[in-house]
């Protein structure tokens, strides 16, 4: 394998007239967590699907752990685990139940399930309640159950899609840490998110892709340092956020925007400066017009 977990070259796919993926190029170095970001049907599951040998692509070039996955779809599937917006796991069965059952299914002995559902229920946190049925787990217990049955055998890369989505903060932050130590162990992880804050706190590589087109590259700090060095955030006196505006962060341009903004918003709206956001990001790439004046390009 090269020094790439997915290559990724000229990938377009549509379903019936409509073009969802037009020209995906991207490259995850193994070992990283790659973060995909998107608006609302942008096509962030399509690309897990078609990575994953689930769908297959119109045209375009996919290596996945080296491999093709149109001519090497077998081996594909035995260096990735797919883990999906909704676990596949039996409610009626416990956790350690369900854990064993998958072992066994993926050719382990009876032993060595229960040794491997032992080791991941303690991995995961999930001992105390491995003995109780799944329907009475929280959404992060279930979450980290179908992140542990994804893990039974072992497999160099993990697609994550919308891994936290519904949960609260802390489950969302428990899974974060497992996600990292995964990450630590040499495990790449490609994961949808639309969670901003989470892309930021997890990826080494966040892309942004809209209309079917991967619009931006970079590490966290990369993409928000494009956005602008400081934004200006104006609130009204609900203190709701009315605006927010990207600036270098020079005194002259900060003086000469506030200065225009002072001939143009109510008198009584509220100033405030700070760092650009993933959401800033999110926003310039994703917004047409805001695209079109800041100049922003991938
Ligand atoms: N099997 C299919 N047949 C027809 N259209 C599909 C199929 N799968 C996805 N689509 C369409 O492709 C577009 C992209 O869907 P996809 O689920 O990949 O987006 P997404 O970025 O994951 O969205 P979300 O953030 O809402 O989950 C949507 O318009 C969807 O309706």
């Amino acid at each position: 394998m090269g020094q790439y977990a997915i290559e990724v070259k000229g990938l377009r796919k549509k379903f019936g007239n409509q073009i969802v993926l037009n020209g995906i190029d991207l490259k995850v170095p193994q070992g990283t967590i790659y973060a995909l970001l998107g608006p609302n049907g942008a096509g962030k599951t399509t690309l897990i699907h078609i990575l994953s040998t689930l769908v297959a692509p119109d045209e375009g070039s996919v290596h996945v752990s080296g491999y093709d996955i149109r001519t090497e779809k077998n081996l594909v599937k035995h260096a990735i685990s797919l883990t999906g917006q909704f676990a596949a796991v039996d409610e009626m069965l416990t956790g350690e139940e369900n854990l064993r059952m998958i072992c066994r299914l993926s050719g382990l002995t009876t032993a060595e399930s229960r040794v491997r559902s032992s080791q991941l229920l303690h991995h995961f946190d999930l001992t105390a309640s491995g003995r109780k049925r799944v329907k009475t787990y929280s959404g992060g217990m279930r979450r980290r159950l179908d992140l542990a049955i994804s893990l039974v055998t072992s497999r160099s890369i993990l697609f994550l899609d919308e891994p936290t989505t519904g949960l609260d903060t802390i489950s969302r932050r428990a899974l974060w840490d497992i996600i990292l130590q995964l990450r630590n162990q040499g495990i790449t992880i490609f994961l949808t998110t639309q969670y901003l804050e989470e892309a930021d706190q997890l990826a080494d590589t966040v892309a942004v892709i809209t209309d079917g087109r991967v619009v931006a590259t970079g590490t966290p700090e990369e993409l928000k340092s494009r956005v602008g060095e400081e934004v200006i955030e104006l609130r009204n006196l609900k203190d709701e956020v009315i605006r927010t505006i990207p600036t270098s962060g020079t005194v002259h341009d900060m003086g000469q925007t506030l200065h225009e903004l002072s001939h143009t918003v109510p008198k009584d709206t509220r100033v405030s400066i700070r760092k650009p956001s993933m959401d800033d990001v999110f926003l310039a790439l994703t917004t047409t017009t805001i695209k079109e004046l800041e100049g922003i390009s991938s």
